[in-house]
């Protein structure tokens, strides 16, 4: 287990592609045990920030420290504490989803049952099946059953609802749920912001690469001035489309 008390800290994390800055200073802290949800319309900065993070990117500026390591030099001590559902994920076509779960446990180490993995997303009736025939939302559910192997401490889902109908949305939270009540810290970006509204303790807010606002849904109701029945859509407009000055961070 890691000595730091947060799972995820950047400072001033930057990263530049010619001259769009993709993420541009940004700070933010993930406690231990918590569930984060990491909202911004397309473009923000989400999945740059991920693969910073993860080292699939390397930053500009700035530092990342996931777990108490920095990526960039203790990638594979890093990885093996992580569970990942990246941006755009490979399948192989012709494999069945329990080869492809069975692969990542035995490069992992582990063993995990793989009925039991698929079973949780809702795939056990279709493990046998080539993955090429599966739908999109399917390939997604056993992209998270992949992520999950190893009862990672960390869980860094790149838009877990993606493609999702509303049975696959519910069992995905429901997961979420499951892994933050064994102890797991779970940060996910997301524009499904209904999903981060029922799934997240706090959130961060990305806008143009900064973070707008960071808090919990309560704390974002009062920084955008809104009322106590204030959806997560209504706060997300609120910050993302009006002045609400960059960088500033909650209390
Ligand atoms: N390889 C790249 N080269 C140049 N610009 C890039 C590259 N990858 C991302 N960008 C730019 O960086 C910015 C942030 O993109 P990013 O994909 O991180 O946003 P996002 O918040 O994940 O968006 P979405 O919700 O659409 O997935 C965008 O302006 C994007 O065009």
């Amino acid at each position: 287990m890691s000595e730091s008390e947060f799972a995820i800290e950047t400072d001033g994390l930057t990263k530049q592609y010619g001259s769009t800055r993709a993420v541009d200073g940004l700070s933010l802290t993930v406690e231990s045990g918590e569930t984060y949800g990491f909202l911004g319309p397309n473009g923000a900065g989400k999945s740059t920030t991920i693969g910073l993070l993860l080292d699939y990117l390397r930053l500009t500026e700035g530092s990342a420290r996931v777990l108490g390591c920095d990526p960039r030099d203790d990638l594979v001590a890093v990885h093996e504490r992580l569970g990942v559902l990246p941006d755009r994920f490979g399948l192989y076509e012709g494999r069945s989803a329990r080869q492809h779960v069975t692969f990542v446990a035995e490069t992992k180490g582990r063993d995990d049952d793989p009925e039991r993995l698929l079973s949780r997303v809702g795939l056990a009736d279709s493990m046998e099946m080539p993955v090429g025939e599966y739908s999109r939302g399917m390939q997604q559910r056993l992209a998270l059953a992949m992520a999950l192997v190893g009862e990672p401490e960390l869980l860094i889902l790149d838009e877990p609802f993606s493609g999702l109908d509303p049975n696959g949305a519910r069992r995905v939270r429901r997961i979420v749920h499951e892994e933050n009540e064994r102890g797991a810290t779970v940060f996910f970006s997301s524009h499904v912001l209904g999903q981060v509204e029922l799934v997240c303790d706090r959130v961060g807010v990305l806008h143009g690469g900064r973070l707008v606002a960071e808090g919990t849904l309560d704390e974002l109701r009062d920084r955008a001035d809104l009322s106590g029945d204030a959806s997560m859509e209504d706060i997300f407009v609120a910050l993302t489309d009006s002045g609400v000055d960059r960088g500033g961070e909650l209390e």
